[in-house]
């Protein structure tokens, strides 16, 4: 499908559909919906009771019969009727109500297969989208983060998102080499929330266990290590508990994740073609996605490869940012869109 120049757009919209947020760009508007994708879903009744902010509100609090659900897992789509739920209302909160259905880009990660690529597209169509655009996101995230894509030029991008962590080499336009691994901030969560259940028989909850890696977290050693109170219940007496927990500790627990990212920059490193690999030494790699706000990844990344690496501006936008610079490149966004 050509895409049409930007005079025949009425309104447009980019989406970042991702594993722990869904970010919504509008032309003309800049980012104009942000919330986790989460649903919750009143299980007899089989009703949706909340979505975005307000499920992540319950996630972990609800009675028995409300239950909130990620629709999108690993990077890849779990529930596809919840996935539509979820889409419907990032496109109608995010529209302007005097135009009609908008034309719709949205980034998937690479990975996803051909049923799931569909879903998505029916998706959007029956949530208001008259036409839909899947591009990938890692192609839209390193737009987002400002680099030089068209160019013949080999740029390495790692994007650690809540499901995923993706490591692409993009030149000329396209994906010359990815490499993505099911592990990013949900898998830094849960091995905090396990470290502490077998350390101190502690029972953290997920958003308790992501506070404990957005405060005191790190890939690298601190210049000052940190330490907080985590609360939580005691798996032995069942009653409420407060744990004093150190940065070095949490460290620790995240050794193995941190681990499976890094072997996964190496691979690519390895597997990249021999000129574009000299662009990269040169250049350097952009490091963006929410994980990548753990503290002193980048440190880390760049002990391992010995390669300089730049953190991107804003790490939880820079995909639906990219996605809403191609809407006013429609010769390039019709050379990356996935069909
Ligand atoms: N300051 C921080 N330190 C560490 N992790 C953070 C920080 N801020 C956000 N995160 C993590 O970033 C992750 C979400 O990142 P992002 O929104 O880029 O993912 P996504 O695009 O929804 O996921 P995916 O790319 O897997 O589809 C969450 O796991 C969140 O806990």
């Amino acid at each position: 499908m050509r895409f049409p120049a930007l005079s025949f757009w009425t309104h447009e919209l980019a989406i970042d559909l991702g594993t722990a947020n869904t970010v919504v760009y509008a032309q003309g508007k800049g980012i104009v919906f942000n919330e986790p994708s989460i649903v919750a879903l009143h299980v007899k009744k089989n009703q949706v009771v909340a979505i975005g902010s307000e499920a992540k509100k319950m996630f972990g609090r609800t009675p028995e019969n409300i239950k909130a659900i990620r629709p999108l897992k690993d990077g890849v789509i779990a529930d596809f009727k919840i996935t539509e739920e979820l889409l419907r209302y990032a496109i109608k909160t995010s529209l302007n109500k005097k135009f009609g259905r908008p034309k719709t880009i949205i980034c998937i990660p690479s990975g996803i297969t051909e049923v799931e690529k569909k879903a998505v597209k029916d998706s959007a169509l029956s949530s208001g989208a008259s036409q839909v655009y899947l591009v990938d996101e890692a192609i839209a995230a390193a737009l987002g983060v400002g680099l030089p894509i068209e160019e013949p030029t080999g740029n390495m991008i790692i994007d650690i998102g809540g499901g995923t962590t993706e490591v692409t080499v993009i030149s000329f336009s396209g994906i010359v080499y990815s490499k993505s691994v099911r592990v990013g901030g949900d898998e830094m969560d849960n091995a905090i929330i396990q470290h502490v259940k077998r350390k101190y028989n502690l029972l953290i909850g997920e958003r308790t266990a992501e506070l404990v890696k957005m405060t005191i977290g790190s890939a690298y050693p601190l210049t000052e290590e940190q330490e907080m109170d985590v609360k939580g219940r005691d798996l032995l007496e069942g009653i409420p508990k407060i744990l004093h927990i150190k940065s070095e500790e949490i460290r620790e627990a995240l050794t193995e994740v941190v681990a499976t990212i890094v072997d996964a920059v190496k691979t690519a490193l390895e597997r990249t073609p021999p000129e574009l690999s000299s662009d990269i030494a040169d250049t350097g790699i952009v490091l963006t996605g929410g994980g990548s706000l753990l503290q002193n990844l980048d440190l880390r990344l760049r002990e391992e490869t010995g390669l300089p690496i730049t953190l991107s501006d804003d790490p939880l936008m820079s995909v639906a940012m990219g996605a809403g610079k191609l809407i006013s490149l429609p010769d390039l966004l019709n050379q990356v869109t996935i069909d």
